[in-house]
């Protein structure tokens, strides 16, 4: 892959570099600030240069089109207290304002343009779209750097598309990252064990037939339990189900029985009335959650059932909560599977946190960072590395 270095000499040069800004937001307040900070190497290193950077970037899933609550407008705000000069945010994503934007840009200034998601054709499956997109974005730019780690599993126009397009290289954040990642899956000490949660259970499901060549034991927690439940028969409330999953999930239970591959469930849930902060809420055994109950941590006994599963792993990849941990109620689960982290770190093993939220969560609940071996900004995308799946956003840097 090319490096920054390699695009030459980047004075008064229009630099478009796409980064990972899909923050954890609360309102209009960014709570976790990790994806911002981890793409200064990359912006710092061109401004400095004398590039005109121009930044591309996503936040949420909005439905391709502007939407207030979508607006990348915090997070230009951020980048900007943090890189200590202003970040303009364009109002648009590739239109008049985007254009007037790049043009009044001086050397070593940068621009933001807004939720590259706005536009359809970011996300469309069809090629034409994409590279339609990817040639307009072409247009405002003399080189391309790709840096956001979280979303190079995509094959999305600024991020796959684009790269054929422009001069294209690899920022530091990617080649940080790979490096990481590499060096802990290669060959990994054992035992090898993940921990699986989070909301994105559909996304996330599909990485487990692979994990099931590859760990010794899957820890299930978060969103993703109760389609494991459902599987074994048991009832879930109201809890997030995918009900078209259960089928597979009841192959990998077989499959990962005839490996020899442990998978753990907690055994009990913590439920609450409501998905809300202040929600009543009850510990139940994981096989009887009432009907009207929405499960939304695992239980304090699961909690020391997965802590004494980890206790002697030598590798450990953890991507998804195990709970809403936005919610102090139903922290417990995802507290205690860090502090298992950490102390099986503190044991001699290679730790590695993946995720937007996991590691939001890791900091929110106070951890210090240098307890993981690597904190991933990359959550679906660190899952795909480790499977050893091609990223298009990676593969096509290699050419
Ligand atoms: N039982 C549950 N029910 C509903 N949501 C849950 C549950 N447990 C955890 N979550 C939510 O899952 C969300 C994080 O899921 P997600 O799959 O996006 O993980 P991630 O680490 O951010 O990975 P990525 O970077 O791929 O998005 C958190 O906001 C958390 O509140
Ligand atoms: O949060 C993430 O994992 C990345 O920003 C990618 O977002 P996506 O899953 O909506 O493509």
């Amino acid at each position: 892959m090319k490096t920054i270095e390699d695009l030459g000499d980047l004075r008064g040069k229009r630099v478009l570099v796409r980064s990972d800004f899909n923050v954890p937001l609360d309102g209009t307040t960014i709570t976790d600030d990790g994806r911002v900070r981890a793409a200064l190497p990359t912006l710092t290193a061109l401004l400095d240069a004398g590039a005109r950077v121009v930044v591309t970037a996503h936040l949420g899933r909005p439905k391709g089109a502007p939407e207030d609550k979508y607006s990348l407008a915090p997070v230009a705000a951020r980048l900007g207290e943090l890189l200590g000069k202003p970040v303009t945010l364009a109002k648009d994503t590739i239109g008049e304002s985007a254009r007037e934007t790049v043009a009044a840009l001086g050397d070593g200034e940068i621009a933001l343009l807004e939720n590259i998601r706005f536009d359809p054709r970011e996300t469309s499956k069809v090629d034409a779209e994409r590279a339609e997109l990817a040639g307009e974005l072409a247009s405002l730019a003399d080189a391309y750097v790709s840096d956001g780690f979280g979303v190079v599993h995509r094959k999305q126009a600024s991020v796959y598309d684009i790269a054929q397009v422009l001069p294209a290289a690899v920022g530091e954040l990617v080649l940080k990252e790979v490096d990481s990642l590499r060096k802990a899956t290669e060959d990994p000490a054992r035992p090898y064990v993940v921990v699986l949660g989070g909301s994105k259970v559909s996304d996330k499901l599909g990485v487990i037939a692979n994990l099931l060549t590859k760990a010794d034991r899957l820890l299930i927690g978060g969103g993703m339990v109760f389609t494991f439940l459902a599987a074994k028969g048991c009832s879930v409330g109201k809890s997030l189900l995918e009900e078209d999953q259960i089928e597979t999930v009841k192959g990998y239970l077989a499959q990962a029985e005839e490996r020899g591959v442990e998978i753990v469930l907690p055994t009990d849930i913590v439920v609450a009335d409501a998905f809300a902060a202040d929600s009543p809420h009850d510990v139940v055994a994981a096989d009887a959650i009432p009907d009207e109950r929405i499960g939304l941590d695992i239980g304090p006994a699961s909690a020391e059932l997965f802590r004494s599963k980890l206790v002697d792993a030598k590798t450990v990849v953890w991507n998804g909560p195990a709970g809403v941990f936005e919610f102090e109620a139903f922290s417990g689960g995802t507290r205690a599977v860090a502090q298992a982290i950490v102390d099986a770190g503190a044991n001699g093993a290679f730790t590695i946190v993946g995720g937007g939220d996991s590691a939001a969560a890791v900091r929110i609940l106070g951890f210090d960072e240098a307890g993981f071996g690597h904190i991933s900004t990359g959550g679906g995308a660190s899952l795909e590395f480790l499977e050893g799946k091609t990223l298009p956003g990676i593969a096509v840097l290699e050419g």
